[in-house]
């Protein structure tokens, strides 16, 4: 996308995303607070310094869950470019699958989680984009996607690309 010419001269921030799948569906989180306040989403957050993508992952969906998911059965399936017209920021956010995971669900007071049942997602109370590459990554494909946005709704482009398991995409590479 025309969007990636302007990378050197805009600012990228590094989030996370995960989401959770059981016998019940997909875990999803109603954002109570902040950025995307009232959306429902899968549970993450900015890496903080010194930590790594997926030590960042592990730690957002506990702070906001207090579900535990052991590094061994976190797995990365690819990743989402955010750049804006109006922004000096372009956001990357790694997203994450896990099946496996233990201690209690719980509501934080960034999100209250709820299992929906695949065919029962929320798309239309979801950021808009994840219509388009959250059904890929719950179809277990990677994932690599870029949209340029203008202000919090409209999408100006989108390029979105399902992956092999032995082509995720990582970024910088
Ligand atoms: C349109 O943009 C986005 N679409 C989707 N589907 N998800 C997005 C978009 N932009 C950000 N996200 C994800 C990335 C993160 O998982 C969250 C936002 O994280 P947040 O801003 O809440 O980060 P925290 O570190 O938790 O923030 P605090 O400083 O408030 O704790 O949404």
């Amino acid at each position: 996308m025309p969007s990636s010419d302007n990378n050197n001269i805009k600012s990228i921030v590094e989030f996370t995303l995960i989401f959770v799948r059981s016998d019940e569906g997909v875990l999803l989180g109603f954002k109570k607070r902040g950025f995307g306040v009232g959306k429902w989403n899968g549970f993450g957050g900015k890496i903080e310094k010194g930590e790594t993508i997926l030590q960042g992952a592990m730690r957002e969906l506990k702070e906001e869950s207090n579900l535990t998911v052991s590094s061994s059965n976190m797995i990365y399936v690819g990743y989402v470019r955010y750049d804006r017209v109006d922004s000096p920021q372009v956001d990357i956010v790694y997203i994450f699958t896990a099946s496996e995971f233990s201690d209690s669900l719980e509501e934080s007071e960034e999100m209250a989680p709820k299992w929906f049942k695949i065919s029962e997602i929320p798309y239309e109370e979801m950021w808009g984009d994840s219509k388009y590459w959250l059904p890929i990554v719950l179809r277990k494909k990677g994932i690599f996607a870029e949209f340029l946005l203008s202000g919090e709704r409209n999408m100006v482009k989108k390029n979105v690309e399902e992956r092999d398991e032995n082509n995720i995409p990582v970024y910088g590479e």
